[in-house]
């Protein structure tokens, strides 16, 4: 465990070594409890996708509360049936009719951010794209989940508080709570009296206040008499109206996919649950977004000829100003180069886990209840068995032929694999290619002496490079 703190040295960076050892399946422990370390795929399809049955939750440290107690556990944390739950609850979020509607928000988070980039830019100034993506994404995050009415970048108050999350990541504690699982519930009670040391209740807080001032605002209007139109503004009205058809407990009557204890089940999301939710949203929302994007324009910058044909697609397919849903599904190429950027660099792989919750064989490993599975994602996507030769080069061709092939066989899990994949993959892809295309529009990503290569990567939970500082040459000068 200890080895698996340090920043600059990041967990994955120890598991490659491990694995370069051990091969790819072997043992570790982690505090107390006991983890099989995992880069053989047909063992990761069948625990992600094939037993899902029984490897239905994920890692957790005691930190993190009781999945089956806490009133404010979320869709990363929960498992079973209030898993279950809450995704169907939350999935309606992600459909085509809502993506489309924040479409308009993301598309006006683009415009404000091409002018801050204008400006950043001038002059042939370089440019930390990286800080450039987090105003972007927290921007579009802030205002679909929380509450904000308009763009805040480059003064959002929020940025600095979940940034410590990711930076910071409360490192000593998480540390003492797997040793100690006892302290976890402890550390949390004192987190939760003192906002102030901990962001993430700071947090939860202004998440609630943004939950209640809307529920206020409904009350008025109705004693008002006001015509609401119905339509939901951002995810805290989707989530306030959600409904599941589904009677969950009929079906936790009929198996016992981890038997939950929820006292009362209603077919709504309760206030906790909604603040829960939206309080991930926002973390797994900004974070992996904006270290996708700058990867993607790294990998781009450093590879001419990939980014001119990313650009000749752009210009072909989006000479509109306006860019629709229907031109963004033809934009294969710049598909295929986010897709390759992140088989590069898989930013989320500390969630690549599962906890077995019924003990089980797995290709012929017997795998006891409560041992954890923690895939070692970057030996996998730099496997030449499954990527053939040329696996070390940056290649988007390499997905003309579909992804089933890779997926499938459980070899690439940049947003995870079977039911519990990335909710907001979709979003996540409709924000990046949405902002890529007006930035390619309109210049070329370049390194200058100040970019980093390659790129120093760090993090305790995500990966992040250290900065990804680029020039931005202006097109109309090729
Ligand atoms: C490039 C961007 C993103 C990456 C790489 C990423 C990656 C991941 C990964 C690896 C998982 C775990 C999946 C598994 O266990 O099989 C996950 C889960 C999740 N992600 Fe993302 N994510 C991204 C963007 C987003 C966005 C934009 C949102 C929401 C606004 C989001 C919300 C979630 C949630 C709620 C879960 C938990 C799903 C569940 O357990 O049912 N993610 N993500």
């Amino acid at each position: 465990m200890h080895r698996f703190q340090d920043y600059d040295y990041p967990f994955w960076r120890v598991m490659m070594d491990w694995t370069k050892e051990y091969g790819p399946i072997y043992g570790i422990t982690e505090g107390v409890e006991k983890t099989l370390v995992v880069s053989d795929p047909e063992f990761v399809h069948e625990v992600f996708v094939t037993q899902f049955d029984n490897f239905y939750g994920r890692k957790l440290n005691p930190l993190q509360g009781d999945p089956n107690k806490n009133k404010r556990a979320h869709l990363v944390s929960t498992q079973g049936h209030r898993w279950e739950r809450l995704r169907t609850l939350s999935s309606p979020t992600f459909s085509n009719k809502n993506l489309k509607k924040i479409m308009k928000t993301v598309d006006d988070s683009v415009a404000e951010l091409m002018r801050h980039l204008e400006k950043g830019c001038a002059g042939g100034k370089t440019v930390d794209m990286l800080e450039y993506y987090q105003e972007f994404t927290i921007d579009i995050i802030g205002k679909i989940a929380m509450g904000q009415t308009q763009s805040l970048m480059f003064e959002n108050p929020m940025l600095p508080k979940v940034k410590s999350i990711f930076v910071d990541g409360r490192k000593h504690a998480f540390f003492a709570s797997a040793m100690f699982p006892f302290l976890g519930a402890m550390l949390r009670q004192i987190f939760s009296m003192f906002p102030s040391i901990q962001p993430a209740s700071d947090i939860m807080n202004i998440i609630e206040k943004a939950v209640k001032a809307r529920i206020d605002q409904r009350k008025t209007d109705e004693k008002l008499g006001i015509e609401v139109s119905g339509e939901p503004q951002d995810f805290i009205d989707l989530f306030l109206d959600a409904r599941a058809d589904v009677d969950f407990f009929e079906q936790e009557a009929k198996d016992d996919f981890g038997k939950t204890q929820i006292t009362k089940v209603d077919k709504h999301l309760t206030f906790d649950e909604t603040v829960g939710q939206l309080f991930v949203f926002l973390l797994a929302g900004y974070d992996t977004t904006a270290l996708s994007l700058s990867y993607s324009s790294f990998l781009l910058a450093t590879h001419p000829e990939v980014q001119r044909k990313c650009q000749e697609e752009v210009d072909r397919e989006c000479s509109d100003p306006e860019v629709t849903f229907d031109h963004l599904s033809k934009l294969k190429y710049m598909d295929w180069v986010i897709k390759e950027a992140l088989r590069f660099y898989p930013l989320a792989s500390i969630v690549h886990n599962r906890k077995c919750m019924k003990a089980t064989t797995v290709c012929g490993v017997e795998i006891e209840e409560g041992t954890n599975v923690q895939v070692d994602t970057w030996t996998m996507h730099k496997d030449p068995n499954i990527w053939g030769d040329d696996v070390n080069e940056f290649k988007p061709e390499r997905w003309e032929s579909g992804d089933e092939q890779f997926i499938q066989k459980g070899g690439y899990l940049p947003f995870g694999m079977g039911p519990r994949i990335c909710i907001g993959m979709r979003l996540a892809l409709m924000e990046e290619k949405m902002l890529l295309t007006q930035i390619l529009k309109k210049y070329t990503f370049e390194t200058t002496s100040e970019t980093v290569i390659p790129l120093k990567l760090v993090g305790r939970s995500t990966t992040a490079p250290s900065s990804v500082n680029l020039k931005l040459r202006p097109r109309h000068s090729d």
